[in-house]
């Protein structure tokens, strides 16, 4: 499958290096705003292709997948003419900041026949199928608690008068949907869509949440998910049942360890090694090979819950955007 990368930034890079250890996947073209970007980046990997204009790109016939690493508040156009195009689209997460976007990019999708995904780490992680298996061992499930605390350089660069498109309101940006939502996918991925959300974040004077504290109520159990860029915290996700707890550490974006701890039971341990984008990007090359839609539009509905509760939280903080 050849990929057409548009973006440079920082994801880019990383993604750019995962998708060079599996097979199935070349990186055939990276289409940048400036051509000295775009080449520093092909020379790296070795891309052979540079673009400065989206729609050229899209107008390759040798790309049969676009990998959409742009701010968030571009993910909706771009990805639509990805698919107009009759391209396969792995899009970055936050996949789009609304539900009736998601809806239309879905439909879209199924329309074509084509691969849609969004880029996300945390259900592709083994240790999240085996969160799930260790569910009944923790008796009724009473409360979840899940942290994403990282403190950004970009966080500095607000504070010093300039707007990141991560701390934009324009760009839909913030905690909330940077890294809260990672949370939001762990806990909607296994359990649904809560009953009720409710959001509290602390303000920037922009508008932008730079942290947060996300409620989510479900009807036998509550959950709290807490995400900052303005401070630091070891991040874990806890799963606490009234027979036990499941402890994921460092967290929801990457389930690297997890313990089973139960009472008078020694615990289970499991931990894996590579990064999380491994995982992600060796599960999407299984989709693809595999041409298995049903997996593709699973992880769609996953997707458009999450959409639905982070834009259920931005409504109930009156964020605006
Ligand atoms: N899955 C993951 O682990 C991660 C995902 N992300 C997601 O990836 C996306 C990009 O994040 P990140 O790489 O950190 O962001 P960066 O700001 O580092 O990079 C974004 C890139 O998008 C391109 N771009 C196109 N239009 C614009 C514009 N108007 N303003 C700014 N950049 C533009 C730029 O490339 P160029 O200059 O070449 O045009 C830029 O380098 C976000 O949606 C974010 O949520 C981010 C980090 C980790
Ligand atoms: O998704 C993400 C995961 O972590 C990054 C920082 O390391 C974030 O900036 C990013 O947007």
């Amino acid at each position: 499958m050849n990929i057409g990368i548009l973006g440079t930034g920082s994801i880019a890079r990383t993604m750019a290096a995962e998708f060079t250890k599996v097979p199935a996947f070349r990186c055939e073209a990276v289409c940048s705003r400036q051509q000295a970007t775009g080449e520093a980046l092909a020379q790296q990997f070795g891309i052979p292709k540079v673009y400065t204009d989206y729609d050229t790109m899209l107008a390759d016939p040798d790309i049969e997948l676009v990998y959409i690493a742009t701010p968030n508040s571009l993910h909706y156009a771009q990805t639509k003419a990805a698919l107009l195009a009759g391209k396969n689209v792995l899009c970055e997460k936050p996949f789009v900041p609304a539900v009736a976007e998601a809806d239309e990019l879905i439909a879209l999708a199924k329309e074509k026949h084509l691969f849609l995904f969004e880029a996300i780490t945390t259900a592709h992680h083994p240790n999240y199928a085996l969160a799930k298996q260790y569910l009944d061992d923790i008796g009724s499930l009473r409360i979840v608690s899940c942290t994403f605390c990282q403190y950004s350089s970009r966080y500095d660069a607000l504070l010093s008068g300039q707007v990141p498109p991560v701390f934009d309101p324009a760009c839909c940006g913030g905690a909330l949907m940077d890294l809260n939502l990672y949370n939001v996918h762990f806990v909607v991925g296994l359990f649904g869509e809560p009953m009720r959300v409710s959001y509290h974040p602390n303000l920037y004077r922009n508008g932008i949440d730079t942290s947060g504290i996300l409620l989510l109520e479900y009807p036998d159990f509550l959950c709290q998910c807490t995400g900052a860029k303005d401070c630091a915290a070891p991040g874990s996700v806890q799963l606490i049942g009234d027979a036990g707890r499941i402890l994921i550490e460092p967290g929801s974006s990457n389930c690297q360890k997890l313990r089973l701890v139960r009472p008078g039971q020694e615990d289970l341990c499991s931990e894996y090694s590579e990064s999380p984008w491994f995982y992600e990007v060796a599960e999407i090359a299984m989709i693809l090979a595999l041409k298995d839609y049903d997996a593709c539009y699973a992880a769609l509905k996953k997707t458009r819950q999450v959409v639905t509760v982070l834009e259920a939280a931005r409504e109930d903080a009156q964020l605006g955007f």
